[in-house]
């Protein structure tokens, strides 16, 4: 029997789907791998996952060796409140000025850089660098935060009244297409599956009943969340309300739109199909 090495995204926004696995809720005798998107989607990559959540965009980047599990992202109709670009002036006047990208993120660096070409029609220099606000904003005279990191600083933002402009890169994604952001799918590497498709067959079950032991346990998550990260309930609240953990057609679509735009600006080689675990053409 394999043993399956699962990447999860060490932010709040995978509880949904990892709580119950955390909590040995489940019969699953593989390793839990936490740590940040760029670490799992390396991992994934280099062979050392099986399976992960990891950033979308990697998806596109990998369609020869990955498949996408069903009815799993992380993804938000709207603003999502952890993807947020911290600026000194407003987004518009970024032209020919730093731009700090946190070192944790793949898909909302391209999304950021999507927006700057297509919407904002700016041009900035980028610099990648360690999830620091401080050292960040000293830096340059924007900075992009993603997951929980995001979340702190903007919780700072607002208790120390700090002068800075706050842009939802989910608001402006949904402003300029009318669609959804899918951030992040669950993934398998495509040997794996062809090898041991039982494995994954029965994983796919557990990460199903995960989502439900979880819809069905929020206090208990909230709660975690809370201790977890020292955030305000009712903040904890509204984000699990935010983020969308389904893959459905109009995530789909809103995926596909977002590759559209990855690829015109030059951030993926190729056009992308979806290719999803358990589907015909798969
Ligand atoms: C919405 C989020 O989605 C995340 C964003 C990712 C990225 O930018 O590469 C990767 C995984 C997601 O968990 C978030 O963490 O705030």
């Amino acid at each position: 029997m394999a043993r399956i090495r699962l990447g999860q995204v060490d932010y709040l926004n995978t509880l949904p789907v990892f709580h119950a696995f955390e909590e040995g809720l489940l019969p699953f005798n593989g390793e839990l791998v936490k740590g940040p998107p760029t670490m799992l989607n390396q991992m994934l990559s280099a062979g050392r996952l099986e399976v992960a959540s990891i950033s979308s965009v990697e998806y596109a980047r990998h369609i020869d060796k990955y498949m996408i599990l069903p009815r799993l992202s992380v993804s938000a109709d709207g603003p999502v409140k952890s993807i947020l670009l911290f600026s000194h002036n407003s987004v518009t006047e970024l032209d020919g000025k730093k731009v700090c990208l946190t070192s944790s993120s793949a898909t909302a660096v391209a999304l950021l850089k999507v927006l700057f070409d297509h919407y904002y029609h700016v041009e900035a220099n980028f610099v990648t660098m360690p999830p620091n606000l401080d050292n960040m904003m000293a830096e340059g005279d924007a900075a992009l935060l993603i997951g929980d990191d995001a979340m702190r600083a903007h919780l700072r933002v607002v208790q120390e009244q700090l002068p800075y402009h706050v842009t939802d890169l989910g608001e402006v994604w949904k402003q300029f297409t009318g669609e959804r952001m899918v951030y992040a799918l669950w993934i398998v590497r495509k040997d794996f599956a062809r090898e041991y498709p039982a494995e994954v067959q029965a994983l796919c079950g557990m990460l199903a009943e995960a989502k439900r032991i979880a819809g069905e346990n929020m206090p208990a998550l909230l709660e975690k969340s809370r201790r977890r990260t020292g955030m305000p309930l009712e903040y904890l609240e509204e984000y699990f309300k935010t983020i969308n953990n389904e893959f459905e057609a109009d995530h789909r679509r809103a995926l596909l739109t977002y590759y559209d735009y990855c690829y015109k600006s030059g951030l993926i080689e190729e056009r992308v199909r979806l290719s999803v675990w358990g589907e015909e053409d798969a």
